[in-house]
């Protein structure tokens, strides 16, 4: 950890997503700040343009000090013209020193003298997150089109100054084979010990990215974090649209430790989003180079045609229907959805046990159509088939149901997969089978689920602890204990799953609007 003093930020206060509802700007919190140290690519696909576009597109704000102009397009890079040493200087303090931002992450670091500044400038102003994983480094040396960034001059004090500060440092092969002295990587093996030796040189994570490993037919990187070794696999998505992977993936993990996650849940989270961004414009023309940029802000074309990407900040006001009880209140499910949305649920799941299945698909269906509109993602609980029959977002399944692997197979890279969990144990098992998140309880007792056994605040404690993936809370909880889960502070305990203290109610939008303000409250800052 390069920053020692204690962090203003006491809660995860920012995990909140704009909601249907208006409300008023008192109430809106600081959004989660990644400030870019990096060059400007005059293109676009890469550098300071592909780190704020990656950041907006993760509903994060991202700052800028700009180390370096480059002139270039997709043929290659006709220019650099570094910024003059006491600029940058002045940048940073510019932004350290107003904006707090919460993770800084660098890319493009052209001289040892810009590297030191930073590392004084850090010093000055620590950055810190949830008291860890503020520090981003993307060790850029040579662009795609193989011209020189930053020479082997910086080579020493990346390695003696920048890395010792570093939570988590991204290399390609070519970079690692650089900080290493030249070492051959050729196999995973070699990538394996390549992250080893690296993390002698002081950074919490490394994550060697294994994108241009010959004969690999998936896309691998291997995260080291002293202690483990994590594998992300994912398949190669064939286009030339590809410029600027590296920024944006160091961005993309920078942007999810600002909403709080840890690195591996940060690493999984950001690739999908790579991934998914390259699948989406790989057909895109711009220039007539072959280093051609990619469309970072897929999420804007459009969500009729678009996956809804799992963000952890969705997990804030879950909101899981019951037919019985809309049947009680004698308002449709489709009814009780919208309501729900337009109090500010953030995420919904429709959770239907004694229906036939034909009448879930149509309920889920029109449900769906519903949650689009607003942009809010849509989960069907334990029906793996009706997820894919009616293109939800994604599901929610217990231990009894099929184990998050097969899940993760039946449904592919993109959709939300999220498992219950009461231990330690099944939230590994959880996070291995490649689940995004976890829901954790009954927290407290309740009628809406027999045979639950009720885990207490302890219980999910435990839980958020050993999770890797982000939590969110369920059982019982409603407006008179919202606060006291939340006020666990546990950094990727992200919201609250209700199922009767919203739809067990005479107005859902009433109670849904009071349980957000109530949990935005809870996860205010105090600085
Ligand atoms: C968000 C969330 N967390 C936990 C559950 C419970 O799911 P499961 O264990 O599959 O039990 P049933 O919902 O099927 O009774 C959930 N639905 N949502
Ligand atoms: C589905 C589920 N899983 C664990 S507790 C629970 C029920 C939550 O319902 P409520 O919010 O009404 O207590």
């Amino acid at each position: 950890m390069f920053c020692a003093s204690p962090n203003p930020l006491v809660s995860s206060m920012w995990n909140l997503k704009p909601r249907a509802l208006t409300i008023s700007s008192s109430m809106e919190p600081k959004i989660p700040h990644v400030l870019s140290v990096a060059g400007s690519d005059s293109g676009a696909g890469a550098g300071i343009q592909a780190d704020l576009k990656a950041c907006a597109a993760r509903g994060v704000y991202c700052s800028t000090v700009i180390t370096a102009v480059t002139a270039q397009n997709t043929v290659g890079v006709q220019g650099v013209n570094v910024v003059p040493l006491d600029f940058v200087e002045k940048q940073l303090k510019s932004v350290l020193s107003d904006m707090r931002p919460h993770v800084v992450k660098t890319g493009m670091l052209p001289s040892t003298e810009i590297i030191k500044i930073l590392c004084q400038s850090l010093r000055e102003f620590p950055v810190q997150v949830f008291m860890k994983e503020a520090l981003v480094v993307d060790p850029v040396m040579v662009s795609t089109s193989g011209d020189v960034l930053a020479g082997p001059s910086i080579l020493d004090s990346l390695r003696e100054e920048l890395l010792p500060m570093a939570d988590v440092v991204t290399p390609n092969i070519k970079e690692a084979s650089r900080l290493l002295g030249c070492a051959p990587l050729e196999t995973i093996a070699d990538m394996r010990s390549a992250a080893k030796s690296i993390h002698k040189f002081g950074p919490r994570n490394v994550l060697v990215k294994g994108g241009d490993l010959q004969h690999s037919s998936d896309a691998v990187d291997i995260l080291y974090d002293g202690k483990e070794f994590f594998e992300f696999r994912s398949s190669r998505v064939k286009t030339q649209n590809s410029h600027g992977t590296g920024c944006t993936l160091a961005a993309a993990i920078a942007a999810e430790l600002a909403k709080g996650s840890q690195v591996p849940s940060a690493v999984k989270v950001a690739k999908r989003y790579v991934e998914t961004a390259l699948e989406y414009s790989k057909d895109i023309l711009i220039g007539n180079g072959n280093q051609r940029p990619f469309d970072h802000l897929l999420k804007l074309k459009g969500s009729f045609c678009m996956p809804h990407l799992f963000d952890p900040q969705d997990l804030f006001l879950y909101a899981v229907t019951d037919s019985r009880m809309n049947k009680r209140w004698g308002r449709s499910m489709i009814d009780a959805v919208k309501a729900a949305i337009e109090g500010g649920a953030t995420i919904v799941q429709i959770r239907e046990k004694d229906v036939e299945t034909r009448n879930f698909l149509e309920t889920a269906k029109a449900c769906l159509e519903i949650c689009r509109s607003f942009g809010v993602p849509l989960l069907i609980n334990d029906r793996i088939d009706v997820a894919l029959a009616c293109d939800a977002d994604g599901v929610h399944i217990g231990q009894s149901d099929m184990p998050a692997s097969i899940a993760r197979a039946l449904l592919g890279p993109t959709k939300i997969i999220g498992v219950s969990c009461k231990t330690p144990e099944q939230a590994e098992q959880a996070f291995v089978g490649g689940a995004d998140y976890i829901g954790s309880g009954g927290v407290y007792p309740t009628n809406t689920k027999e045979n639950n056994p009720t885990i207490g605040l302890d219980g999910l404690r435990t839980a958020c602890l050993a999770s890797k993936l982000p939590v969110v809370a369920i059982g019982g909880i409603n407006a008179s204990n919202a606060h006291s889960v939340m006020k666990l502070g546990l950094p990727n305990l992200k919201g609250v799953a209700v199922v009767s203290a919203l739809f067990d109610r005479e107005s859902v939008s009433t109670e849904t609007r009071t349980l957000y303000e109530l949990l935005a409250e809870s996860t205010r800052v105090v600085s």
